[in-house]
């Protein structure tokens, strides 16, 4: 059974928009929390176009569950993040023009390096995820760079047309127990709805889905701790293939 982290990173995109101190993405984290959220996620861009410095620090101080913090691999992240102390880091591709994040860290092109800042995290007694295309080069790069999570980027599912989902929905299906099989623990995320996200949750092996963005969304029209309860029992009690019918992957 899946369980969920939530992303606040478009609490602080609203916040941001007048550059004033409403909605706090810290006071949303314990509505978060309190609507079942098993963890809270932000991602602290290179160029803070949401989540501040300030709000990771608080985070750190209030947050009742599980803080995982998004970064890029870079060295001014990782000081931050050995000062805060997050208990997982998940390193994610970044570039400054991207509307989000456009695609999987590309680990099997600097495992050397990536593997160094992976030790060092650990050696700091936090957990390190690596945010990956289902691609198994990707997968045993991870292995090599000695990180006990991948998140799966589930962007390319998420953005299929409706007939290239089965497809799509299998490339992860598969990359998940090729993940396990290096004993690697799988989490995913990335552009998942209440409407496509019961197929990946029911993945066997799946531990955990990141998801901010429809939450967010529809926190605007039920509010942020309803929206948290609605998408957990959709992924502790996921239907197999709601959106297949009988098409089979
Ligand atoms: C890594 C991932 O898929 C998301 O958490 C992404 O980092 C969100 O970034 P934005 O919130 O800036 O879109
Ligand atoms: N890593 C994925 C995440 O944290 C949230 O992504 P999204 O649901 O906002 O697309």
């Amino acid at each position: 059974m899946a369980s969920l982290g939530v992303n606040i990173d478009h609490i602080a995109n609203v916040r941001q928009a007048r550059r004033t101190v409403e909605p706090d993405p810290v006071r949303c984290a314990l509505l978060a929390e309190l609507g079942g959220a098993d963890g809270i996620t932000v991602h602290l861009r290179e160029d803070r176009r949401h989540i501040q410095d300030r709000d990771v620090e608080l985070l750190r101080a209030t947050v009742r569950t599980r803080l995982n913090l998004e970064m890029a691999a870079t060295a001014e992240m990782e000081a931050i993040a050995l000062r805060v102390r997050p208990d997982m880091v998940t390193l994610v591709p970044e570039r400054r023009e991207e509307v989000t994040t456009e695609g999987g860290l590309d680990v099997a092109g600097q495992r050397d390096g990536l593997a160094a800042m992976v030790g060092r995290l650990m050696e700091a007694g936090i957990g390190v995820s690596l945010f990956v295309d289902p691609d198994d080069a990707q997968l045993e790069a991870c292995r090599h760079c000695g990180a006990r999570w991948v998140e799966l980027h589930t962007g390319a599912y998420a953005e299929a047309a409706w007939g290239e989902q089965p497809f799509q929905l299998a490339r992860i299906t598969e990359a998940t127990a090729i993940a396990r099989g290096l004993g690697l623990r799988v989490n995913a995320g990335h552009g998942l709805t209440y409407h496509n996200v019961e197929p990946i949750a029911a993945i066997e092996g799946m531990e955990e889905l990141n998801i901010g963005h429809t939450i967010v969304a529809r926190a605007l029209l039920v509010g942020l701790q309803e929206a948290v309860r609605q998408m957990r029992a959709l992924v502790q009690n996921p239907r197999r293939d709601p959106l297949f019918g009988d098409r089979q992957p």
